[in-house]
């Protein structure tokens, strides 16, 4: 997508210089810096300190540490490390496992010597995927807008909220939540966004707010707690999250405080939609609530936030009283009961095993 009206990627590399590039996330809005990952361990470095964040993008990373590893020693020990040094940065997101054991198929069988080659080629063959997958998701899920744009007063928008950021930033490009709204900007469509803050790491004020700015997208930032009281004032027609990890059932595992929109949104009658590519579905599981890991972030991410500071710098300020403990779940499971329908690279489907079955048949049994 586009930076200052030149195209970006989330990443890219180059296999000629083994060398990965990507933008580190710490540091939006307020500066765009690139960051290039030479080994594995600087991978699991920018996936754990969420310089690289969002559930597609964390399995790509993964995927080229993986390659990067095999180029400094492709021996089986070292492979095995090298997942497991990945796996064990963030436990949510599907897709990292997804990316692991993708990679670990490709390359367990292979001699040793041809492991860098063929696993940077997988790494740059799944980013190409995922770009495929969120622009099918767009193209999909503009089927939706225009639906509820058809329903409008000529010239009114079609409100939608969206929460944390599932944009292009969390991808490799499009987005997944946003590659419809991004789709509905190239149709022409009249669009609004609400972009939930997303306490407490703020992906929604300080990564969604930035890409759709960047895109020309009216949107405007709102406090997590406004999102229900918009609906009940139909402000909002329509909402469009993410997912971390969505179950063969269709409950929904994605950043905390989707859950509370998902209610309000059942209570007040606004279509609640997931977009969800294949890779972020966990088929072997069934109920998100007892089975999904949800991760348990640092206090100090409640504790402290971050801001532009006079001196143009980033600076970071104590929120809550010294002694005063905080604690940070990550993620929330949003049962599938709540969800109205999945977005996926097949289409609009139901928050169902049943509809799950029918657009995966090779991944999933009714
Ligand atoms: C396109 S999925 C993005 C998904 O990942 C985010 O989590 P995090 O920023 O902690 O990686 C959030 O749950 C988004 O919905």
């Amino acid at each position: 997508m586009r930076v200052d009206g030149k195209a970006f990627t989330t990443i890219w590399a180059d296999k000629a210089t083994a060398s990965v590039t990507v933008i580190d996330q710490t540091r939006l809005p307020h500066h765009f810096e690139l960051i290039s990952i030479a080994d594995v361990e600087a991978a699991g470095r920018a996936i754990k300190t969420m310089q690289v964040r969002g559930a597609p993008l964390i399995g790509i990373t993964a995927a080229y540490g993986v390659a990067l590893a095999m180029r400094a020693d492709p021996s089986d020990d070292n492979l095995e490390r090298a997942c497991g040094l990945l796996k064990a940065t963030r436990p949510t997101a599907v897709n990292l496992q997804w990316a692991l054991d993708s990679m670990r198929r490709r390359l367990a069988p292979m001699p040793p010597p041809e492991r860098f080659d063929a696993a940077f080629n997988q790494a740059a063959q799944m980013a190409r995927d995922d770009i495929a997958l969120c622009e099918a998701i767009g193209r999909h899920g503009l089927g939706l807008i225009k639906e509820i744009a058809a329903r409008k007063p000529r010239g009114a928008s079609v409100n939608i909220l969206t929460h944390c950021n599932a944009g292009w930033l969390a991808t490799v490009d499009w987005g997944t939540a946003t590659a419809p709204i991004y789709k509905a900007q190239e149709a022409g469509l009249e669009i609004h966004v609400f972009v939930d803050e997303t306490r407490p790491r703020n992906q929604g004020a300080a990564l969604t707010a930035w890409e759709l700015g960047q895109h020309g997208v009216p949107h405007t930032v709102i406090v997590d707690n406004a999102g229900g009281h918009l609906m009940q004032h139909c402000e909002i027609d329509l909402v469009i999250v993410g997912t971390d990890r969505t179950t063969a059932t269709g409950d929904v595992c994605n950043k905390i405080g989707t859950y509370l929109k998902a209610l309000a949104a059942s209570d007040n009658h606004v279509p609640f939609y997931v977009a969800a590519p294949s890779p972020s579905i966990d088929f072997s599981i069934s109920d998100g609530l007892a089975e999904i890991p949800i991760e348990i972030r640092a206090q100090e991410e409640v504790s402290h936030i971050l801001g532009l500071g006079a001196d143009g710098d980033i600076h970071k300020v104590r929120l809550i009283p010294q002694g005063s403990g905080a604690l940070n779940p990550a993620f929330d499971v949003t049962p599938a009961r709540l969800v109205t329908g999945l977005i996926t690279e097949r289409g609009v489907i139901a928050a169902s095993r049943e509809a799950l079955a029918k657009a995966f048949p090779e991944r999933i049994r009714a």
